[in-house]
C-alpha cells in the first residue's frame, strides 16, 4: 500500500491512555476486498497492553488472529481503527518509519523458526544486522552473548538442520532480540515443538518477559496460554474475551459449541 494511503485512514476515536502501554489497539478493522466480495477478517478490536504484560491471543481457525499479529507486527495496515505502539500512532506511518518500527522496536517469532539453512546460528543471529547494515566487531559480541543467553554457546558454529526444533527456535527467539526490541510478537512459537521443548521455549520467554519485555504470542493451545499472563480470544473477528487464561476456556467451549451447532443446522 503506498505510503499515503495511511493518510486517508479514519481517525482512531480516543487518544492514547497516559498510563505506561506498550501497545493500544482501538476498533480495529480490517477488511479484505477481493474480486468476489470482501471479507471482514477483524470488526472493532480493542485493547490495551501495558509494557511489560503478556498476551496469548486464542480463537478458532479464521477467527482473526494472524490477521491482528500482521497488523500489530505492521506487516499490514488496518481499514480502519487505531494502533499506537507506545503514544505513536502506527496507522499514521509512513512505509519507511514503518520498516524502522518493524526492525527496531519490534522482535518476531514464528512458527515455523524461519532460519536461512546455509546459514550458522551465530550469522542467523545476525541477519537483521547484515540487512541493516549494522554489522561490527561490537555488535558480533553481542550476537555471540545472545547465543550463549538462549543456550546456544557451544553451537554456534552449527547449521539449523543439526539442531533440534526447540534449539532453532532458540536461535529464532536470539535473532528477534538482535536490536533489543521491548515488544516480542510471536506466532505460535511452539506450535511445531513437542510437550517438553515447549516448556523449554515458555521458560524462555518467561524469562524475557520477567526482564521487562512486553510479549503477545498466538496459541491454539490452552496449556500454553495458561503460563501467560491474560488471555485474548477472537471469534469472527471480533474480541469476546478479555481476562485471566483459566476464564478463556469457557469462551473457547462456547466458541466450539456455537459452531458444532451451525454444523448441525446447516
Ligand atoms: N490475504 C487475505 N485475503 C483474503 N482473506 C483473508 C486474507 N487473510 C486472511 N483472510 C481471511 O480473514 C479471516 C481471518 O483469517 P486469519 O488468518 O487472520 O485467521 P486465524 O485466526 O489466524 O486462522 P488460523 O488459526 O487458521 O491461522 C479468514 O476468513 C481468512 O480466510
Amino acid at each position: 500500500m503506498p505510503a499515503s494511503a495511511s493518510n486517508e485512514m479514519p481517525a482512531a476515536d480516543l487518544p492514547p491512555r497516559t498510563e505506561k502501554l506498550a501497545a493500544s489497539i482501538r476498533q480495529l478493522c480490517k477488511e479484505y476486498r477481493l474480486s468476489s466480495g470482501s471479507v471482514v477478517a477483524l470488526r472493532d478490536v480493542s485493547f490495551d497492553v501495558p509494557e511489560g504484560d503478556f498476551v496469548s491471543i486464542m480463537g478458532p481457525s479464521g477467527s482473526g488472529k494472524s490477521t491482528l499479529l500482521n497488523l500489530l507486527g505492521c506487516l499490514d495496515r488496518p481499514t480502519s481503527g487505531g494502533y499506537f505502539l507506545g503514544t505513536d500512532d502506527v496507522a499514521r506511518m509512513s512505509d519507511d518509519q514503518l520498516a524502522d518500527v518493524r526492525a527496531n522496536r519490534l522482535g518476531f517469532v514464528f512458527q515455523s523458526f524461519n532460519l536461512l539453512p546455509a546459514l550458522s546460528v551465530l550469522e542467523n543471529i545476525e541477519l537483521p544486522l547484515h540487512y541493516s547494515g549494522q554489522l561490527s566487531r561490537t555488535s558480533r559480541q553481542r550476537c555471540e552473548r545472545l547465543a550463549q543467553r538462549v543456550g546456544l554457546g557451544d553451537r554456534m558454529d552449527h547449521r539449523p538442520m543439526q539442531l533440534s526444533g526447540g534449539q532453532q527456535q532458540r536461535v529464532a527467539i536470539a535473532r528477534s532480540l538482535v536490536n533489543d526490541p521491548r515488544f516480542l510478537l510471536a506466532d505460535e512459537p511452539t506450535g511445531n515443538l513437542d510437550t517438553s521443548t515447549t516448556a523449554e521455549i515458555l521458560d524462555l520467554l518467561t524469562e524475557l518477559n520477567n526482564e521487562g519485555r512486553t510479549i503477545l504470542l498466538v496459541t491454539h493451545e490452552p496449556e500454553v496460554a495458561d503460563l501467560t499472563r491474560r488471555t485474548v480470544v477472537l471469534r469472527d473477528g471480533g474480541l469476546i474475551y478479555d481476562g485471566p487464561p483459566t476464564g478463556a476456556r469457557a469462551a473457547l467451549q462456547a466458541t466450539a459449541v456455537r459452531a458444532t451447532a451451525s454444523e448441525v443446522h446447516r
